[in-house]
């Protein structure tokens, strides 16, 4: 590979915000696309549940249902709720007039994008790292590291941050971020002893003092629980440790009844999942999409949609931009209305629930 490559769009992750946007440009112009990813996916990926209107975003970016592996997308058949008090009811008359919802096999999702983005012509450096950026009144100058292959350079008129939550381009240049909470999601990933039995498509939601758990099956024969509570309560409760996580898990009236006859030999995994917006708009030739720009409570499911969508609108900012110099700007105005009506959102979740006015957790929320 020689030490200096030329594109006209660089994107760094390739996440699902990453590969939508280049599948985007790739069906919707005749733009140069390359792909920066930092892993080899082989990495354990978490969120999976979707409404049904994803598969109209995929469409547009030419992605249909029969590309998806058997057995890697499964309907939620059930999706039920103890917030705001202990009974049990349907999650949707809460949270969402969206009825139908899918459960993804994630692993399986974000590598089927990359994979249809690579296909269809973008180039992806897997295992490679971005040092750093410059940028002159023509190009962005990108600084990379592959894992073996050592050092080298992309020069790309437009430079796209999809590197989720931790919005790592978005820091480096100093674009200013708002962060909204210190959400965490501590949780592990189980299996039936018995694994034969199947598993049932459910999901349940059960408010405790300290935050909320989530129980899913998922499509590859495994289910997911895990806990969304404060970084500091992790830290002050020590969470990480198996021993303290399921002593809380223990004590929840409903979560623990789904784990009868599970096992799981892994530690609890700790994942970012507070609520923030990048404010890109005054960066010329720059965007961020996904996560990067804007994320989620995943209480709300919009991480997923919200990527491939902001991906779909970063995609035609850039094509558009040759006749209209305001797509750009028009783009996170875009941003920041949907930020704003989801804040609003999330607090008439949050307020529901009233049962623990003095813990720590649901005094910020309410
Ligand atoms: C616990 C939890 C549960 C969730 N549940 C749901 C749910 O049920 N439904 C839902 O819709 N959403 C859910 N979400 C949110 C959803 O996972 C995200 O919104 C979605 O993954 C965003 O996609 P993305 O491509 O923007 O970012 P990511 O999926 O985070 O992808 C970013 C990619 O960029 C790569 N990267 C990062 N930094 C660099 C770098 N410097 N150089 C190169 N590559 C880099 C990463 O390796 C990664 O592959 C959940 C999130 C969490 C934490």
């Amino acid at each position: 590979m020689p030490n200096t490559v030329e594109t006209d769009v660089l994107i760094v992750g390739g996440g699902p915000a990453g590969s939508s946007t280049a599948l985007s440009l790739l069906k919707y112009s005749n733009l140069k696309v390359m792909i920066i990813e930092q892993n080899d996916l082989n990495s354990i990926r978490v969120g999976e549940q979707v409404n049904a209107s994803l598969f109209d975003l995929l469409d547009y970016i030419g992605i249909n249902k029969s590309d998806f592996e058997e057995n890697s997308l499964l309907p939620g058949y059930s999706s039920l709720a103890a917030w705001g008090s202990s009974h049990i009811s349907s999650r949707h008359s809460i949270f969402s007039t969206q009825v139908d919802s899918f459960q993804l096999d994630r692993e399986h999702f974000d590598l089927m994008l990359l994979k249809q983005a690579s296909e269809k012509g973008a180039i992806v450096f897997p295992r490679t790292k971005c040092i750093d950026f410059k940028q002159t009144d023509t190009a962005w100058t990108i600084e990379l590291r592959h894992e073996t292959r050592g050092d080298f350079t992309i020069k790309s008129t437009y430079l796209i941050d999809a590197s989720g939550r931790q919005s790592h381009v978005c820091r480096k240049l100093g674009i200013p971020i708002e962060k909204y909470d210190d959400l965490v999601a501590i949780g592990t990933f189980l299996h039936f002893k018995d694994t034969k039995r199947a598993i049932k498509q459910e999901i349940l939601l059960e408010t405790v003092e300290d935050g909320w758990w989530y129980f899913a099956g998922l499509p590859n024969q495994e289910m997911v629980v895990s806990l969304f509570t404060d970084s500091a309560i992790v830290k002050e409760k020590q969470l990480q440790k198996t021993e303290n996580w399921s002593e809380l898990l223990s004590n929840t009236v409903h979560i623990k009844k789904m784990l009868a006859n599970t096992s799981s030999n892994a530690k609890p995994w700790v994942r970012n999942a507070f609520s923030h917006i990048s404010n890109v708009g005054a960066k010329s030739n720059f965007l961020a999409v996904g996560d990067a720009v804007a994320s989620f409570d995943p209480i709300s499911s919009m991480g997923i949609g919200f990527a491939i969508s902001s991906a779909c609108h970063a995609a035609k900012a850039i094509i558009d931009k040759a006749n209209d110099s305001n797509t750009f700007l028009n783009y996170q105005e875009n941003i920041n209305a949907i930020f704003k009506h989801y804040l609003e959102t999330k607090t008439l979740f949050y307020d529901r629930e009233n049962r623990w006015n003095d813990s720590s957790f649901w005094k910020k929320r309410n």
